[in-house]
């Protein structure tokens, strides 16, 4: 997968813009504010219908512009393709997917991207979401239908916890909630499915780049942890979870929420046999976020037979020289990357790729 040109129009601190890409690295170096990220998250909206950074689209308009536009042509599977995205004030947005139209659920697995910022470095750490939405990102991607699947059950379940709510008011009765119930197992169990599959690949994919990372020192294993559930009885999902509804059934009322589902599950990640959130170093739990990332990369390109684009945005900084260059040496000449940095001194020798210079929403290469 390859962008060959992006082109902006009142988005952001861009007003008028049209970048030209190499295939292999672009490296997009500028001070503090001047607008490299905002490049990187027109990328990833162009992928994910959705900007990393916002949920509000009125905020990716040009200050006192009525309206803004991406557009990005690429190549997938050789097949060149475009995808404009226009963001109108106070209106939802349009999205033309070789000029026709595309319902923005349906934007993501056209163009592939992985994006990798200094957030990610509490992949790890961080709460659980943090790594559901991980996992989600990579297999919707690879998988477009699982993303609507799994649009399709967040709305069922938001239901079933408004209908919680109204039950514990005395307002609606316990039997209503039997339909969604039957529903939300079945649909709880495609997602947990496909989840436990994406991990069992991904665990083994991220381990080969952890020990190339540590010298063959350490071993990553990545699990899954479904909620309440041994790995190894995982036949039945749609009779556990109904089973585990029914159970939960008071609890639920009490709380407003939906306490099992795939929406309370986990990655586990151990480092030869210790858990690397509470037991890793900052430098292990980094190098395990890398490896993450390589896996997500190898992953999509084992799924759809292309890698996905990467986006790094400003995370040269944040790693060391071992980590840089491996992360370096693995998408040379075979993933299309996009890197922001401050300055060029990571990539004095490397001779990487093309060079632009970013300044107060200006680029020139
Ligand atoms: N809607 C908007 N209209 C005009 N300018 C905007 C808008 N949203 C953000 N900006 C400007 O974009 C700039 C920030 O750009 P960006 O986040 O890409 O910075 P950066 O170059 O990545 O900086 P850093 O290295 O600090 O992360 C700021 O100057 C901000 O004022």
């Amino acid at each position: 997968m390859r962008v060959n040109r992006l082109s902006l129009r009142n988005f952001r601190n861009y007003k008028h813009i049209d970048i030209d890409f190499t295939a292999n690295i672009n490296v997009f170096i500028g001070p503090n504010a001047q607008g490299k990220t905002n490049l990187l998250e027109a990328l990833y909206l162009a992928a994910m219908g959705r900007s990393h950074r916002t949920n509000t689209d009125q905020e990716l308009i040009y200050w006192d512009q009525p309206a803004a536009s991406i557009e990005v042509m690429f190549v997938r599977q050789e097949l060149e393709n475009s995808l404009k995205i226009k963001f109108i004030a106070n209106q939802n947005k349009e999205i033309l997917y070789n000029s026709h139209p595309l319902p923005a659920r349906e934007i993501v697995g056209s163009l592939n991207a992985i994006l990798f910022s200094p957030e990610d470095l509490l992949l790890i750490k961080g709460a659980p979401a943090l790594r559901r939405r991980f996992l989600d990102n990579e297999i919707s991607q690879a998988n477009p239908p699982y993303y609507r699947q799994l649009l399709n059950y967040n709305r069922m379940l938001s239901q079933r916890n408004n209908l919680l709510k109204k039950i514990r008011e005395r307002k609606a009765s316990q039997e209503l909630l039997a339909p969604w119930d039957e529903q939300i197992a079945g649909a709880a169990a495609v997602i947990t499915k496909k989840r436990l599959e994406a991990v069992k690949k991904l665990t083994m994919l991220a381990n080969l780049h952890h020990r190339k990372i540590t010298n063959s020192r350490e071993n990553l294993i990545v699990s899954y942890h479904l909620n309440g559930l041994q790995q190894d009885k995982t036949e039945d999902l749609n009779g556990w979870y109904h089973e585990q509804l029914g159970r939960q059934r008071q609890q639920d009322i009490f709380s407003g929420s939906t306490g099992v589902g795939p929406h309370r599950d986990d990655l586990i990640l151990l480092v030869n046999g210790k858990n690397l959130r509470n037991f890793g170093s900052q430098g292990q739990q980094r190098t395990g976020v890398l490896a993450l990332k390589l896996a997500e990369l190898e992953f999509i390109k084992s799924e759809t037979g292309e890698y996905p684009i990467l986006l790094l945005d400003d995370v040269m900084s944040e790693l060391d020289a071992a980590r840089r260059s491996e992360l370096l040496l693995f998408i040379k000449e075979r993933v299309q990357t996009f890197i922001t940095a401050a300055d060029e001194q990571y990539f004095g020798q490397t001779k990487l790729g093309k060079f632009y210079r970013i300044l107060g929403g200006t680029v020139t290469e």
